[in-house]
């Protein structure tokens, strides 16, 4: 099986061409096979790039590393725009990509011939309770109370197509990301788990995250998230609609704009190497 490997600002994916390739028997455990950092290729999960059943002009569907899947990916869309423009599968600056979170379209940066940039929008987050989906109370629920492992925190929940907890502290630690991720990950009040957003603000303009992702664990960027705490953030009164967030693995640019109500975000998509995954 031919795969490539991709990065978004270091959150890295091991994606395969279905339109070449057949969709693999058992996606679950060839995701946790090839994430492997020490006996597969290293990678945050795996993310598949079909031909689309809707019209569009491909279709994401992502894995994390421990094979379970999600509806969405915001860096791994970028990949994924990248890719079908690089490779030929539709040569145009714009696409329309199918995700779990419906049809998105993107808008590609193209230098020499390769998409550099992507920007993408990212559709509007989702914002009642049930649908997020959470037991937090409010809906939205913002600056509520969660705890977990002991400690309170004050949270805002958002789906951007998947779940998000994103809680603003003053300094995103290792003892807070490493010692609560998981556990506010597999809190019951959330049925489907979550992805963690541990964020500081610098500015009513700029923010920097780490992020505790669901079934993958620290990353150095999630762009679901990314787009999650800029919503958090206008809903809790602490930024503005236009931010720069810096995460460990380098920049997006987002925006929640106010007039169609949907989450801008910009930032690279790099190709690593591509190989042969032995079937
Ligand atoms: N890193 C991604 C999000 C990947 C999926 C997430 N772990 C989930 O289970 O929802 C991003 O860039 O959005």
């Amino acid at each position: 099986m031919r795969f490539t490997k991709m990065q978004g600002i270091g959150n890295d994916y091991v994606y395969v061409n279905c339109f070449q390739e057949p969709f693999p028997r058992d996606p679950a455990e060839l995701a946790k096979q090839v994430s492997d950092r020490h006996f597969g290729v290293g990678s945050d999960g795996l993310i598949l790039i079909c031909p689309s059943n809707q019209g569009a002009d491909a279709w994401m569907r992502m894995f994390n590393a421990d094979g379970s899947e999600s509806e969405m990916c915001g860096n791994g869309l970028r990949c994924v725009a990248k890719y079908v423009h690089d490779h030929g599968i539709k040569k145009s600056p714009q696409l329309r990509l199918q995700t779990g979170n419906g049809i998105l379209t993107v808008d590609l940066e193209v230098k020499n011939g390769k998409a550099e940039r992507v920007r993408v929008n990212m559709g509007k987050p989702i914002l009642e309770a049930e649908k997020i989906p959470t037991k937090l109370v409010g809906s939205p629920p913002v600056n509520v109370t969660l705890e977990a492992n002991g400690r309170q925190f004050e949270v805002t929940a958002v789906s951007m197509g998947n779940p998000h907890c994103v809680i603003f502290v003053p300094a995103a630690t290792d003892e807070l990301v490493l010692g609560f991720g998981r556990h506010i990950e597999t809190s019951p009040l959330f049925p489907k788990r979550v992805n963690v957003e541990f964020v500081e603000v610098l500015s009513r303009g700029e923010v920097r995250q780490r992020t505790w992702e669901r079934g993958s664990g620290e990353t150095l960027a999630c762009g679901t998230g990314a787009s999650a705490v800029c919503v958090a953030g206008v809903l809790s009164g602490r930024t503005d609609r236009r931010i720069v967030n810096h995460l460990l693995g380098g920049d997006l640019e987002l925006e929640w704009n106010e007039q169609d109500g949907c989450v801008y975000k910009t930032g690279p998509a790099v190709e690593v190497f591509s190989g042969d995954w032995p079937e």
